[in-house]
Order: structure tokens, then C-alpha cells, then sequence
């Protein structure tokens, strides 16, 4: 679990992010939206300690990160996993390589304990054969496979996401969304996913936090997200027409009533 009390962040004049609270529960996946320059990657680099916060606290399973001493805040590091966008693999390096260059950096296993363990986490990501492969011969979901595989060899308590379907079809994006929805739900890991990919808010969305100019203006499930009154976000994420009569008729089946001003009999026509 993590826990974000009252966090505020700002460059210069400028406040980024306004007194968020949120807490985001172990075997979820937080998924944090808005529209573009509304604070989410900040948010995210707060939470791992890549921008120092102005004021508030971050408690990851009750332990203050925001002052911790260098030695407890590496500890943290090591439990969270991070998904980057466009993978982030190391170009010059095999598939092998970039999945156990964690395993060299936090651990002295031997290597054919670090192979067992790379083997393991390619066999979790649904890769074969790819061990001696390079990045360049790889498609982009086979990318971001191979980059999960190396967010989660250290058995992360946390993940982080950042636009995790960026660059990738929409069939490729649903079956990386349904993987790190699988992988979260089997080891029991906080997931925050910062994301523009409206399948993934309604497919994978166990709680989702939408930040609007730097404060959490709604947050709730991809169930509550139809119903929800809050006008910003409903501009946000039911955008064009065709998402709005989706909606709609999502809460005619569910309450026999739509709760706007929408003309049903074009709807139900
Ligand atoms: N290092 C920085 N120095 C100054 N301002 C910054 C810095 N990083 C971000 N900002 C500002 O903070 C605001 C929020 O940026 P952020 O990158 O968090 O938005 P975002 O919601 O992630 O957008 P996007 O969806 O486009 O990635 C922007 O106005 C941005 O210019």
C-alpha cells in the first residue's frame, strides 16, 4: 500500500501538484489519468523520491519515504519495479542481459541462479527463445514484455507505469494491460499506471485518480466511472459522441434512466 498525505509540489511559482491524498492499495492497479500537463509525471517522480516533494508525506506500507535517511530509501528502491515508456531496454544489450542487469546491481546470486530467475520472469511474460535476442529484433509488445519482465525479477512490492500502451495497438495494448493486471493480482503488488489509454481506465481500472491542474479531482472505480456527476472528468474520458452514447447507454441498462440532458429517444432509436 501506498499512501500520498496532502503532497504539494511546485517549480518556481508554479504549483504542480496541489495537496493530493490518495491511497493506493497492493493488488491494484492505480491508474492515474488526465489531460496532458496536469501533474501526473510528476506525481510519479515524487512517489519514487525523483523530485523531492514541497510539503506532504508518501508512505509506502506505513513507512515514511519523504524522510528517510539514503540508506532506507534504497531499500524502498529495490522493491519497486518500473515500466518505462518505451521500454527502456538497453539497446547494445540481449534480452538475457537487460532482465538480469537488476539481479547484477541488487543481488549476488550466481548466474545460473540470475538465468533461473530471467527464464522464470520471460516464461511469466509469455516470451520463449528470445534470450540471445536484441531490442532491434523485437516487436513493441514483445518490448514491453521483455520490460515488465525486468520491473518485476526482483519480485517488486510496487509497480510503476508510464503510459505503459503508448506506441502499441490496440489488441497489443489490451494484452499488456491484461498481463500487468494478472502479474498485480497474482504477487499482490501496488500498481500505479500514469495513463491516456481510455480501454485500459475502463478494462483494468481498479481505482482510478484523475488529476485536473495539479489536484485529484475525482477518484473511484472503472464501475463508478459511468455514474460519475463530476462534469471535468466526464468531459475528460467520454469525450466524443460515440463515448458518450456508450455511457448513456451503460446507465440505461444499469438504472433505466440517464441522469443528463441527452435525448434518450435518439439513443435508444
Ligand atoms: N522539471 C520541471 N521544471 C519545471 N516545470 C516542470 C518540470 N517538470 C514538469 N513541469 C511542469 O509541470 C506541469 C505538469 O507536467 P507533467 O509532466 O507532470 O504533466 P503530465 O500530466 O504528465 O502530462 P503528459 O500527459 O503530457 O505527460 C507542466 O506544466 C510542466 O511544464
Amino acid at each position: 500500500m501506498i499512501e500520498v498525505k496532502n503532497l504539494k509540489k511546485g517549480f518556481g511559482d508554479k504549483t504542480v501538484i496541489n495537496d493530493v491524498s490518495v491511497v493506493m492499495q497492493a493488488g491494484k492497479c492505480n491508474l492515474i489519468i488526465g489531460a496532458s500537463g496536469s501533474g501526473k509525471t510528476v506525481f510519479m517522480k515524487c512517489l519514487v523520491g525523483l523530485f523531492s516533494p514541497d510539503s506532504g508525506e508518501i508512505l509506502y506500507d506505513g513507512q515514511n519515504f519523504t524522510d528517510m535517511d539514503d540508506e532506507a530509501r534504497k531499500e524502498v528502491r529495490k522493491q519497486i519495479g518500473m515500466l518505462f515508456q518505451g521500454s527502456a531496454l538497453f539497446d547494445s544489450q540481449t534480452v538475457e542481459q537487460n532482465i538480469m542487469f537488476p539481479l547484477n546491481m541488487f543481488t549476488k546470486d550466481s548466474y545460473q541462479q540470475k538465468l533461473k530467475r530471467v527464464n522464470e520472469v520471460l516464461d511469466r511474460v509469455n516470451l520463449k527463445d528470445v534470450n540471445k535476442k536484441f531490442p532491434a529484433e523485437l516487436s513493441g509488445g514483445m518490448k514491453k514484455r521483455v520490460g515488465i519482465a525486468r520491473a518485476i525479477v526482483l519480485n517488486p512490492k510496487y509497480l510503476f507505469c508510464d503510459e505503459p500502451n503508448s506506441g502499441l495497438d490496440p489488441q497489443t495494448s489490451l494484452v499488456i494491460d491484461k498481463l500487468i493486471n494478472e502479474i498485480t493480482k497474482e504477487y499482490n503488488i501496488t500498481t500505479i499506471i500514469n495513463t491516456h489509454d481510455m480501454n485500459s481506465v475502463m478494462e483494468i481500472g481498479d481505482h482510478i485518480i484523475y488529476m485536473h491542474k495539479g489536484v485529484k479531482e475525482w477518484e473511484g472505480s472503472n464501475k463508478e466511472i459511468i455514474f460519475s456527476k463530476n462534469e471535468l472528468l466526464n468531459e475528460f474520458i467520454f469525450a466524443s459522441e460515440f463515448l458518450k452514447d456508450a455511457k448513456d447507454m451503460r446507465m440505461l441498462e444499469q438504472t433505466g434512466k440517464i441522469d443528463n440532458n441527452r435525448n434518450m429517444d435518439d439513443l435508444i432509436k
